[in-house]
């Protein structure tokens, strides 16, 4: 096994994918570009995060359904005005075997336009409401962009939840219950902080009403990420696919429902790794990793006797037996001809967060020795202990690797109210929180402002390279300070007063 061949911090991009291939969790599907293999290693902690997601919106009452995966242009036509946008994106079937179609079908970027019809069938009545649907599946968006495994694929597996509700105010109650959901994935089953907030009208998703999102911060790059989005849709599509009930309060009046819709996708995976990861290749937090402890025989040289070493693999079936019934996904490693050392490495490549390696020596102590995988810190436990302290250690790992990345995001999370110093603080790898008018054109200007062209540099020697301008990531729904009455937009070209601080960054 070869290990990771660049750092982390000197070549992040092919460090990034040498991890997600290395540990075996992805592989290039090489027959099309942008299409990528997920491996056992990557279904295992998408199933995670899929079970502790069905329970929770299962507890809100939602249903699963499962729709077509092809789009007819009769239905897309009904949304075409913000469709238009995508349509780069639209995977189209125009054949079947050498036929062609009457009418070519797109294959689905998301379901809006393929359910939202059934809907207009099914909601009648406002007993109908709320009416709440969310599916597993996959969606292909023929991405134009130089595409990354989980983080911008042509095709990803989510979820998408549809819902339909009476009132603006209740489905703006769902819209928040299932971001919080998002952000407790992120936060509690991947040990990643995010900042929960809303996009701006520029950010949003343009065929709905308004979007919130759970934002991410890379801090190899400093770059933000948009981590999951929930959508108020407002009425927008209950009018363009006439989904009304009759109105409660008002005989033979009908109304047009409120909806939302709401994706989190594979993407999460990618966010974890290139939080957690590091140059021995990936680090996965207890709670989504297949094996949490791996043990790893030791010191069973050639001079131990068939004694001590019947009795050291006695022992160490034991210590298997008693993690697997304290609840800790455990397995051995065995292998014939390889070293310590060397499974060690294959260990810490597929990111296992605590190894113990058990010899005759610890044996004789009655001791096994751990080394956690986040910060190779190495201990002893006592063998009577192991049922209760390797849990604790366990979840130690999770809520350290938690703890890191959320001062990290922090510390790089700034309040810049000089102009002069956003850029420098983009380059040090911050995101930026500023006042903000929140216009888009202001937001437009931004952009362009803070994009550094080449030969722009102060020392036209050394030509600098061209750095990406920066975007609006979110407004924070929690304001790092309270803005001061009549504060101006921090765009320099902008007179306008501030409404708010907004979170900008280069980002994904
Ligand atoms: O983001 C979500 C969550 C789950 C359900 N859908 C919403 C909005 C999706 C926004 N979106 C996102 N991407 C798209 C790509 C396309 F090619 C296209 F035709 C349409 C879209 C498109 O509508
Ligand atoms: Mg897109």
């Amino acid at each position: 096994i070869i290990g990771i061949t660049v750092s982390k911090q000197d070549n992040f991009s092919q460090w990034y994918q040498e991890v997600v291939l290395k540990a075996e969790m992805i592989e290039y599907y090489n027959e099309i570009s942008g299409f990528f293999i997920m491996r056992p290693a990557t279904m295992y902690i998408w199933n995670v995060i899929r079970k502790w997601f069905t329970a929770e919106i299962e507890a809100l009452g939602v249903d699963e359904t499962n729709f077509p995966m092809f789009l007819s242009a009769k239905s897309l036509e009904k949304e075409k005005d913000h469709v238009e946008g995508f349509a780069p994106e639209l995977a189209w079937v125009t054949k079947a075997g050498d036929k062609n179609l009457e009418v070519p079908v797109a294959v689905r970027p998301t379901s809006e336009a393929v359910m939202y019809p059934y809907y207009a069938k099914w909601i009648r009545s406002h007993r109908d409401l709320p009416f709440r649907l969310n599916q597993w599946n996959s969606v292909v968006r023929w991405e134009a962009k130089q595409t990354t495994p989980f983080l911008r694929a042509r095709e990803f597996l989510w979820q998408e939840g549809h819902t339909a509700h009476l009132t603006e105010k209740l489905a703006g109650e769902e819209v928040l219950q299932i971001l919080e959901l998002y952000a407790r994935i992120y936060e509690e089953i991947l040990a990643v902080p995010v900042v929960r907030g809303k996009k701006t009208e520029n950010e949003k998703f343009a065929g709905g009403y308004y979007t919130t999102t759970v934002e991410g911060y890379i801090p190899s790059n400093g770059r933000g990420i948009q981590g999951a989005t929930s959508h108020c849709l407002g009425q927008n599509f209950s009018k363009m696919f006439d989904i009304t009930v009759e109105d409660p309060a008002e005989k033979g009046k009908h109304i047009n429902v409120w909806q939302n819709s709401w994706g989190l996708s594979t993407r999460v995976i990618g966010v974890m790794v290139m939080i957690h990861g590091d140059d021995k290749g990936l680090v996965l937090p207890p709670r989504i990793s297949k094996i949490q402890v791996i043990i790893v025989p030791v010191g069973i040289t050639k001079s131990v006797t068939e004694e001590v070493k019947a009795s050291h693999a006695a022992q160490l079936q034991d210590i298997k037996k008693t993690l697997l019934s304290a609840g800790v996904r455990t397995d051995e490693d065995q292998r014939e001809g390889y070293t310590p050392a060397w499974k060690f490495n294959d260990w810490e490549l597929k990111g296992v967060p605590l190894r113990i390696e058990f010899g005759p020596k610890d044996a004789a102590k009655e001791v096994v020795s751990y080394a956690r995988r986040d910060t190779g810190e190495k201990g002893t436990i006592p063998i009577a202990e192991i049922d209760t302290k390797v849990p604790e250690l366990l979840e130690t790992i999770q809520k350290d690797l938690y703890t890191k990345a959320k001062a990290s995001f922090d510390e790089h999370r700034v309040v810049v109210e000089d102009w002069e110093k956003v850029v420098p603080a983009l380059d040090a790898k911050n995101v930026v929180l500023i006042p903000f008018c929140q216009e888009p054109k202001c937001e437009d200007k931004i952009k362009d402002l803070t994009t550094t062209k080449h030969d722009e540099s102060p020392d036209a020697s050394v030509p600098q390279a061209p750095s990406m301008g920066m975007k609006s990531l979110c407004i924070p729904f929690e304001q790092p300070k309270q803005l001061v009455e009549g504060t101006k937009c921090l765009n320099p070209e902008c007179q306008a007063t501030a409404q708010s601080y907004v979170m900008f960054g280069r980002s994904y």
